[in-house]
């Protein structure tokens, strides 16, 4: 780095990583074309990584979030990459060291969707019936929901893969209903896939999620200048006090944590309302769920925000994984 003024309207030619899910492709493609619009020259470099190579197991097991970034990652210290985008909610919260989130672009829609072409909702689930879903976070939403509908009957059997196989796997007759992210489904123009979205109500959305990140070196100041543009606050505020709460109940794939900011009224003029749920991954303690809202004008507003929730989910019984839970 030198200590130049860089030029901030200079056109930059970069090359950004990427998974090769449709998804991922599309997400990558976007910002590509965001950026091109923009007069930069931007390649696209695709790659596998180990989350997309282990299909037979469940996340939780293998090692959570990071195992779709950090071949991401080496590619940009390598500088194979300039920039790297990503599903907010893939993203781990902390980042190694030297690396940055240094955008967060505006939200898709962040709720959970069903997708079924048997039935319309969990209340008209036949007997015995079977979803699909591997999210800790969405057996959890799920098992509390069923119970209120007194249904002990329906079973809720793991279900991996990028969205295409999940889709084939529902229409192979596998599962009667299986839970995805609306954003996914729209992005891929999938949308008339959804029978109903769930309101945060029912099924609390993964903090970030329907969010994208874009990742960079920290030394990288030229690259984030050029992002500068793409972010957009309403979203990064709302998603840094999803993402405090998930920090602090040291939130991964293996813990069933949902974290779901939504404004008020106007964004970043009216209150920021954050809900959270904690499920015990045991099963010893009901599900937790609380609310807070707050003026949030910064990202330290937001972060408190996130703070005060995590207090309530630790008041409700809410503990990290490695906390002992008290006798
Ligand atoms: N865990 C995989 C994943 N990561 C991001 C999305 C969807 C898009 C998004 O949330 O931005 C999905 C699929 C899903 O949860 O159904």
């Amino acid at each position: 780095m030198n200590d130049a003024v860089t030029d901030h309207n200079s056109p930059l030619s970069l090359t950004i990583a990427t998974r090769e899910s449709r998804l991922a492709l599309w997400q990558a493609e976007h910002v590509q074309s965001l950026l091109r619009a923009r007069g930069h020259a931007i390649e696209l470099l695709g790659m596998t990584t180990r989350g997309d190579q282990i299909l037979d197991r469940s996340l939780s097991k293998v090692g959570g979030k990071g195992l779709f970034v950090k071949e991401l990652e080496v590619a940009l210290e390598q500088g194979r990459a300039d920039l790297a985008v990503h599903s907010l909610k893939d993203m781990p919260m902390e980042l190694p060291e030297g690396f940055e989130l240094a955008c967060v672009m505006e939200r898709e829609d962040p709720r959970d969707a069903w997708v079924s072409s048997v039935c319309a909702d969990l209340e008209s689930l036949p007997q015995d019936a079977v979803i699909g879903t591997s999210s800790l976070r969405r057996v959890v939403l799920l098992r509390a929901a069923l119970e209120r509908l007194g249904r002990d009957d329906v079973k809720i059997e793991p279900l991996r893969g990028n969205l295409d196989t999940r889709l084939r796997k529902l229409d192979e007759g596998g599962y009667h209903a299986i839970v995805l992210a609306a954003a996914g489904l729209k992005r891929l123009g999938l949308e008339s896939r959804i029978r109903k979205v769930f309101s945060p109500e029912e099924m609390l959305p993964a903090a970030g999620q329907g969010a994208l990140g874009i990742e960079l070196r920290q030394d990288r100041t030229e690259v984030a200048a050029a992002l500068a543009p793409l972010a957009h606050r309403a979203t990064w505020l709302a998603v840094a006090a999803e993402r405090a709460v998930s920090r602090a109940m040291g939130g991964s794939c293996s813990m069933p944590l949902a974290a779901h900011a939504s404004w008020q009224g106007e964004p970043l003029t009216s209150p920021l309302r954050l809900d959270a749920a904690w499920g015990d991954p045991d099963g010893r303690i009901a599900l937790v769920r609380v609310h807070a809202v707050a003026s949030v004008t910064g990202l330290d507003a937001a972060e408190a925000l996130g703070q005060q929730v995590v207090e309530l989910l630790r008041q409700g019984g809410a503990t990290r994984p490695a906390d002992p839970i008290a006798p």
